[in-house]
């Protein structure tokens, strides 16, 4: 399941089938629904629910992710790419309930959510449509790098279908470093912009449009914001994983669920680090998270690290090795687990950075 994102003090977070009263009083408000080309107005309650259905089946899919924008009290917007069939582009929509433009919440989010999909999607840039009379959302995805790419015209459900003039805005992943250097200067309190910010297309709860992610470039472990200078490295995705042992020397993986970026490859059950955690503690979230396992009490040993940089991104996955546990794995994400001697491991498709993982576990567990 994606998780949530944390860009203090809101959270981002997928959407639930109890969403649907929240969005359906935040979009059924003509200055918030003019910006999305497919919803009628007035919206009707139940296309709230629909939409969020659809959100749900086309993640499972794979096609697209949509997030709530939370505050501490309750959602106030959403947000979501959707990724197009060959998967090279992404396209991002968002919306915000009228009483929380001019926060700058839009960018906040819409920045975050820019590094969320390069570095987890394949797409090598992100798309976005803004009618062109929504300046702010124009001004917003000018400040983040996105260019324009064309114009065209899209009849709007909600001015009863009207033909409305629109802009393509676009972002190359090789323009992503400058996003991500704004990750570690744009903070709500500062960043004041008017953002009603809706792109017509993507995010709008009325029929199921998808929202992708993009893929494997430049990468921020989530909720970790750092600055850097547009020309340097490419970011760290900071992963921990872990080999469990059992008795007969054979060793856990867990196949990436379909939905997931590498759906259907088999991997070191674990997950991204998130902000203000260590490894350890990450390792124990992720496998209670994943498989139901307490790793609390058991012994949790350093074995190696992946270093590698694939796509534009850079893999860091500290590899822990532990043979005592509590409870029984079990794929609480519906994941398939299998329980694998060494020599055994090259027939299960396993990410690339995994595969000298192989030798090295052949010949420490292995005879
Ligand atoms: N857990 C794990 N991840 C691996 C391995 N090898 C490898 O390349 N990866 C990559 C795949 C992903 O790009 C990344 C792990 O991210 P993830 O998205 O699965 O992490 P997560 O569990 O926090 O997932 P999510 O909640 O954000 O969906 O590391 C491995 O052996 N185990």
């Amino acid at each position: 399941m994606t998780a949530s994102i944390e860009i203090a003090p809101y959270r981002l977070r997928p959407l639930r089938l109890s969403d649907g009263a929240d969005i359906h009083r935040l979009v059924n408000d003509w200055s918030v629904v003019r910006m999305l080309s497919h919803l009628p107005f007035p919206y009707p309650r139940e296309l709230a629910d629909r939409w969020i259905g659809s959100t749900i089946q086309r993640q499972s899919a794979g096609q697209a992710w949509h997030f709530g924008i939370c505050d501490d009290k309750a959602l106030i917007g959403c947000i979501g790419v959707s990724l197009d069939a060959p998967g090279r582009a992404a396209r991002i929509g968002y919306w915000l309930g009228r009483a929380h433009w001019g926060r700058g919440i839009a960018t906040l989010c819409v920045t975050r959510i820019v590094a969320w999909a390069f570095e987890t999607l394949p797409a090598s840039q992100i798309l976005a449509d803004v009618a062109q009379d929504n300046p702010a959302s124009i001004a917003l995805l000018r400040r983040l790098g996105f260019s324009e790419a064309g114009r065209t015209t899209i009849a709007f459900l909600s001015r009863g279908g009207e033909p409305c003039p629109v802009l393509t805005m676009s972002l190359a992943r090789s323009g992503f470093s400058s996003v991500a250097a704004r990750l570690g200067t744009v903070s709500a309190e500062t960043s004041a912009d008017h953002d009603p910010g809706m792109t017509p297309r993507p995010t709008g709860p009325a029929t199921a449009t998808a929202m992708p992610a993009a893929s494997g470039a430049g990468t921020v472990p989530d909720g970790i914001a750092t600055k850097r200078p547009a020309s340097a490295a490419p970011r760290i995705l900071l992963v921990v994983a872990a080999v469990l042992v059992d008795r007969e020397n054979r060793v856990l993986i867990a196949r990436r669920p379909p939905g997931k970026p590498l759906a259907g490859l088999w991997e070191f059950p674990g997950g991204k680090v998130e902000h203000n955690e260590s490894p350890e503690q990450a390792l124990i979230r992720e496998l209670h998270e994943e498989l139901g396992v307490d790793l609390s009490a058991g012994c949790i040993a350093p074995l190696t690290f992946v270093s590698e940089n694939s796509g534009g991104r850079h893999l860091l996955m500290p590899l822990f090795i532990c043979r005592r546990w509590r409870h029984d794995p079990v794929g609480r994400e519906g994941q398939e687990l299998a329980w694998v001697s060494p020599e055994a491991l090259h027939a299960y498709p396993m990410p690339n950075p995994d595969r000298p993982l192989i030798p090295l576990l052949q010949e420490l567990l292995s005879g």
